[in-house]
């Protein structure tokens, strides 16, 4: 929770620090009983936060406006912003969760986290970065070539490998640098217990300026091209299912050549809960994989597969033990990949080259209806019940 609130309060908290304007005045009454901390170290804690060598960081940001706003106004007394007013409401849940902690004991906190921090900003340890310090973009995703395979993890474990926008782009980008490199195969996987959990939502929580419809634009367009890539990959491509998938992870199964899952592995569509529609080219690979009947269980009514059966629909190529998937499926692979290059891929080109506009035209005509979907109230109350914690799937 704490961590998607922060990361939701980034645009907020970005000149939290610096700006006096977003700090509201002191000069408050602080009489009352006697206090640890006066009101002379609270006016200088305020300050030294200004000073701060180090951004300490969205959550610590949050935890001192709620502090903050503790000390000053007291229990949280102002009506909580609507659902959709994400940012605010993310304030107002820091400040409300402190509940009827007194004054006193807020601004002794604020005062002590203060102290710790100017304490660590001035002898930073390198072995110990803070826990809630973003990592470079391009860690979210790690691409790796050896004996002949070219390996892209997804590698957001903590988010269960949720796809931001970010990542969209640099699967492009590893697609389009795999289809020229040296490799013959390409595999797709994912770090952690998950294999993806699909788009990450918060994607959706930072509206353009251009409003919802701007958002919805460049989302659409944003997916037929990251569909697109994977419509028009020549080589062989491979998933390795380490663990439950979601969303768009599992709808472009359909657009790979085999697809190896761990006995752990389950697969989910709940496009209906997200008020969504599918994506991926599902809405023709998965009819014409499973059946229409299987296919409207899946992506109507979001019925989750385990991997059994997804293997017994088609959708897997083959389940393995979790404790021996690892070691079976890249020891097949590297089997593999010792075969003729250009075989493999002209056999590739004839299986799937029939169907390519085909794909094309269902990737745009899906596009053009999640469009739609993205702008209507279904889609948003969906969304932003996740982001309030109030749905799970
Ligand atoms: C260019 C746009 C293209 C869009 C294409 C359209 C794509 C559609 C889809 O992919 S639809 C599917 C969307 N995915 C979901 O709805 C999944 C939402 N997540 C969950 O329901 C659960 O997190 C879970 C079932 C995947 C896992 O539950 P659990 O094991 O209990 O773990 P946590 O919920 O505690 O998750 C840990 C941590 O990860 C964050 N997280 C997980 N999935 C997502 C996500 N899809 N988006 C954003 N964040 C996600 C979760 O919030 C936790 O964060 P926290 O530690 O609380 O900060």
């Amino acid at each position: 929770m704490a961590g998607l609130a922060g990361r939701l309060a980034r645009r907020w908290c970005s000149g939290l620090l610096r700006s006096p304007l977003q700090v509201p005045a002191l000069g408050l009454h602080m009489g009352g009983p006697a206090m640890r901390t006066s009101q002379k170290d609270f006016n200088n804690a305020v300050n030294q936060v200004k000073l701060l060598k180090e951004d300490p960081g969205n959550e610590v940001k949050l935890k001192l406006y709620a502090l903050y706003k503790q000390a000053t106004e007291g229990p949280c007394n102002v009506p909580k912003p609507g659902v959709l007013d994400f940012i605010n409401k993310t304030k107002w849940d820091a400040w409300n969760a402190l509940g009827s902690l007194s004054k006193e004991a807020a601004r002794q906190n604020y005062v002590d986290l203060v102290s710790r921090l100017s304490a660590s900003s001035e002898s930073p340890s390198p072995e110990a970065p803070a826990a809630d310090r973003k990592q470079p973009e391009s860690d979210t995703l790690v691409v790796t070539s050896e004996d002949g395979i070219t390996t892209i993890r997804l590698n957001r474990p903590t988010k269960k490998n949720a796809l931001t926008n970010q990542m969209y782009h640099d699967i492009m980008a590893a697609l389009q640098a795999a289809s020229k490199d040296e490799s013959v195969i390409t595999v797709l996987t994912g770090s952690g217990d998950y294999y993806c959990s699909g788009n990450d939502l918060t994607n959706f929580a930072s509206v353009p300026p251009g409003g919802l419809e701007e958002m919805a634009r460049r989302g659409a367009v944003l997916l037929r091209d990251f569909v697109n890539c994977f419509i028009d990959f020549p080589k062989p491509l491979v998933a390795v299912v380490n663990g439950p998938a979601v969303g768009i992870s599992v709808t472009v199964l359909g657009l790979f050549d085999v697809v190896y899952a761990t006995d752990r592995a389950t697969f989910h569509t709940p496009f209906s809960h997200l008020g969504q529609s599918p994506e991926g080219c599902s809405s023709y690979t998965f009819p014409k994989i499973m059946g229409s009947s299987k296919a409207a269980e899946m992506l109507i009514f979001g019925k989750k597969l385990t991997a059994q059966e997804a293997c017994a629909q088609g959708l897997v190529t083959e389940v393995f033990p979790d404790g021996t998937f690892q070691k079976e499926v890249w020891a097949r692979l590297k089997a593999y990949s010792k075969l003729p290059p250009n075989t493999m891929r002209i056999s590739k080109q004839i299986i799937r080259n029939r169907e390519r506009e085909t794909l094309h035209t269902v990737n745009a005509e899906e596009c053009r209806v999640l469009r739609e979907r993205w702008q209507s109230d279904e889609c948003m109350n969906a969304i932003a019940s996740f982001l309030s914690r109030k749905a799970k799937l």
